[in-house]
């Protein structure tokens, strides 16, 4: 028998079992309509005399994704979860969970709910609301400290990670682990328990287990995930609401629960990370200024892939794309080179597999010296050292080896590749897939496009960066692309503030504070200060240090700070030197300490060129370094670059340590006001004339003068506001 309507399906089935489905796809998120049905359908399978027992599943083997994010910022309506919750615990029957897919947040506490959970061993279970800004509400960091310990839950529930229906297992979050299809085995199951007493099955009832040194491990946890929330407040909300799981009765520490959550919902950083969430999902549906769409363009089949040059990059793109499974050719000419790079991706392969419990996919990479053995792959992933003339080379071999249609990629991440694409006779082939340092571990990838690359490229290596595990972003080609072009105006303002009176520490507690994990200068030292002096020069903006006062810092009839080029022509690279912008022990250690030679030497340098140091706040530092890399943001929204403002802010998040809890720089450009921000670069720009990247964009002037429109609504902005540049 079968009652539909509403979004949660009833069936009696195998006799005596009431079968409630969520049906609410892709993620069965527990919207309104959702909560409705539940409650309708628990209702009738509790109250029909033939049902001895109840299980809850999700339609197309996806248990529950939690609660409907997209429900968050409108007035929510329907039956709340708690009281559902609660309900389904307080049944006389037995309720069973059957989890295939993901049970997630409040589809966990859901289950939670439930008197048995049987897993799939292929679910993933967490409760993830810390990412979304928020805390478990529906009575996860009630329940779930009950049911496997505080410190587990703790750790769960502070870091939002999914955990396997093996680990759920071995916590005591499932019952049940099983091969087979999660509902029948629960259906079957639900029957062999229907009649036993449930007292000892509702969680809430259970005392919380304290650990022995309760409150050093409370104190211990809750400076640890201070110190790693870098200024967010989910994570400390929800140690707190653990502590009242552990110290209060369950009815008392459920009012603790909601009354933390209310002072998270309504929270800047809440909408912050949920906008995250829903543009890491909207920046894979690109387009290019051409038309062309990611739902159109069908990407090349991918079968075995090369990557040539095996540096540090080069190496971790191996790993990442053996990890998929693909056969990977690596190519390295050097002889010493090429055995060390075996070596170390083959341990780096054995790590990562050890830490998922999986067998390293050594197997899968061939090595050579010789290019020629690339001959039969899908796709090319150069990596040599980032010079022009030597990847022009590189590409003019790789067009005469490869088979027709291979897809020759490069991991540049400043040079022209249109300019590579042109060395090659079939420039629609050539996109850049920029990698972030470590490859095999950062989430990013700008997938750069050029005016002649084809939209099949382009969808080829988003779908790879999809399969290697990577957020891809894919963006126009331009100058350091997005997030290395907007890193300059960041840069530069840093070293103009040094000049004018702050010190390295002062503007990175600035930005730490902020939240970024390292202020510039920490970052970079560990970077590596020579890079950004080889491209300088490449520029040719270094000059031999003579000159001195106002001349001496002039650049192509910009202000600029040599400050950088000094300092690497002293050999001070940063770590790896031991000597930077901060002192470390030895090359290559990793703490940075104050050095007073620094210091002086800024002392020295401001008298030599006749710059009055000031005192300088962090106000300044934020408004100054942060809001010239949002009007460069700007800019390449204005340029087409990137199509939204989201593909910006992902790329910040994933690529370059903007916090999440500030959404990323265009999206906390709205959280501060358009107006705001351009009256203090105007504000700046006045004290600082010759320094073009304070020049007010003029799209931010054009969003400002039409209302500053909600971030959403930016995308139609720009796209009338280039139709008459
Ligand atoms: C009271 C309670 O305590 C609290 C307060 C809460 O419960 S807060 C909520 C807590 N729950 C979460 O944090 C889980 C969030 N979701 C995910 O982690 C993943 O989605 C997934 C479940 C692991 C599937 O990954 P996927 O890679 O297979 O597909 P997808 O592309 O990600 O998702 C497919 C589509 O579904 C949409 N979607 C996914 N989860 C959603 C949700 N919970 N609400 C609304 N939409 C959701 C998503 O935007 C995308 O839409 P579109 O882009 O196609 O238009």
């Amino acid at each position: 028998m079968c009652d539909k309507g509403s979004m949660a399906q009833y069936t009696r089935v195998s006799g005596f079992v009431g079968l409630i489905t969520l049906q609410n796809p892709p993620v069965n998120a527990l919207s309104a309509a959702v909560r409705q049905g539940i409650v309708d359908m628990v209702e009738r399978a509790l109250s029909d005399p033939i049902v001895k027992s109840v299980v809850i599943c999700g339609q197309n083997g996806n248990f529950c994704g939690g609660a409907d994010i997209k429900e968050f910022g409108t007035n929510m309506s329907g039956p709340p979860l708690v009281p559902m919750i609660d309900a389904i615990e307080a049944a006389n029957k037995p309720v069973v969970a059957a989890i295939e897919g993901s049970a997630l947040g409040g589809g966990l506490e859901l289950a939670l709910g439930c008197h048995y959970r049987i897993a799939h061993s292929k679910a993933r279970l967490g409760l993830p609301e810390v990412t979304l800004g928020l805390l478990p509400a529906a009575g996860g960091t009630q329940r779930l400290p009950r049911l496997v310990g505080v410190p587990a839950a703790l750790n769960l529930i502070t870091t939002g990670r999914h955990v396997t229906a093996a680990q759920a297992l071995q916590l005591g979050i499932v019952d049940q682990v099983t091969d087979h299809n999660a509902v029948d085995v629960a259906v079957t199951f639900s029957l062999s328990v229907a009649g036993q007493s449930l007292d000892a099955r509702r969680i809430s009832t259970y005392l919380c287990p304290l650990p022995s040194d309760f409150d050093a491990l409370f104190e211990g946890v809750m400076q640890k995930v201070r110190q790693s929330a870098r200024g967010a407040i989910a994570p400390v909300a929800c140690v707190q609401a653990v502590r009242a799981a552990a110290t209060l009765p369950y009815t008392k520490g459920m009012e603790r629960e909601q009354e933390l959550m209310a002072t998270l919902f309504t929270s800047g950083q809440a909408r912050a990370q949920q906008y995250c969430f829903f543009a890491q999902r909207a920046v894979g549906r690109w387009r290019m200024p051409s038309g062309a769409r990611w739902e159109t363009s069908k990407p090349r089949p991918v079968h075995k892939a090369a990557v040539i040059g095996l540096g540090t990059m080069g190496r971790g793109i191996t790993v990442a794309l053996a990890q998929t499974g693909l056969s990977v050719v690596a190519v390295e000419t050097q002889e010493k080179q090429l055995m060390e790079a075996k070596q170390a991706v083959s341990g780096m392969l054995e790590r990562g597999a050890k830490r998922h419990g999986v067998v390293p996919t050594l197997d899968r990479i061939s090595y050579s010296q010789n290019i020629q053995a690339i001959a039969e792959v899908d796709l090319v992933i150069e990596a040599v050292f980032e010079d022009m003339a030597l990847k022009t080379e590189v590409f003019q071999q790789l067009s005469a080896v490869c088979k027709p249609g291979t897809l020759l990629c490069t991991n540049t991440s400043a040079l022209d590749v249109d300019k590579l694409a042109s060395e090659t006779p079939n420039p629609e082939l050539v996109v850049g897939m920029h990698f972030f340092a470590p490859a095999h571990v950062m989430k990013l990838l700008e997938v750069v496009y050029g005016p002649r690359s084809s939209p099949q490229a382009v969808a080829t290596a988003m779908q790879l960066g999809k399969k290697m595990g990577k957020v891809s972003v894919a963006v126009g080609n331009c100058r350091g692309f997005v997030g290395n072009r907007m890193l300059m105006p960041y840069l530069q303002q840093a070293f103009f503030l040094l000049e004018e009176g702050a010190t390295p520490e002062l503007v990175d507690q600035a930005l730490e504070e902020f939240g970024f994990p390292m202020g510039v200068f920490r970052m970079s030292d560990l970077s590596g200060l020579d890079i950004g002096w080889r491209v300088r020069k490449r520029d040719e903006l270094v000059e031999p240090d003579m000159a001195s006062g106002k001349s001496a810092r002039i650049r192509q009839g910009s202000r600029y700070s040599p400050l950088g080029d000094l300092l690497c022509e002293q050999g001070r690279f940063g770590q790896k030197t031991g000597r930077g912008w901060y002192q470390y022990d030895k090359p290559g250690s990793r703490v940075a300490r104050s050095d007073p030679w620094l210091h002086s030497f800024l002392v020295e340098y401001r008298a030599r060129h006749g710059l009055v140091p000031r005192s300088i706040d962090h106000q300044e530092v934020l408004e100054r370094c942060l809001y010239a890399l949002i009007n460069e943001g700007f800019r390449i929204l204005e340029d087409g670059i990137a199509a939204g403002p989201e593909d910006i802010d992902v790329i910040y998040v994933f690529g370059y340590g903007w916090p999440r809890h500030r959404g990323g720089p265009m999206f906390y450009a709205g959280m501060v006001g358009l107006a705001k921000v351009l009256e203090r670069l105007e504000h700046y720009q006045q004290a600082h004339p010759d320094v073009p990247y304070l020049q007010p964009c003029s799209l931010l002037r054009r969003l400002v003068a039409g209302g500053s429109p909600p971030i959403h609504r930016w995308r139609e902005v720009i796209k009338k506001h280039q139709s008459q540049l």
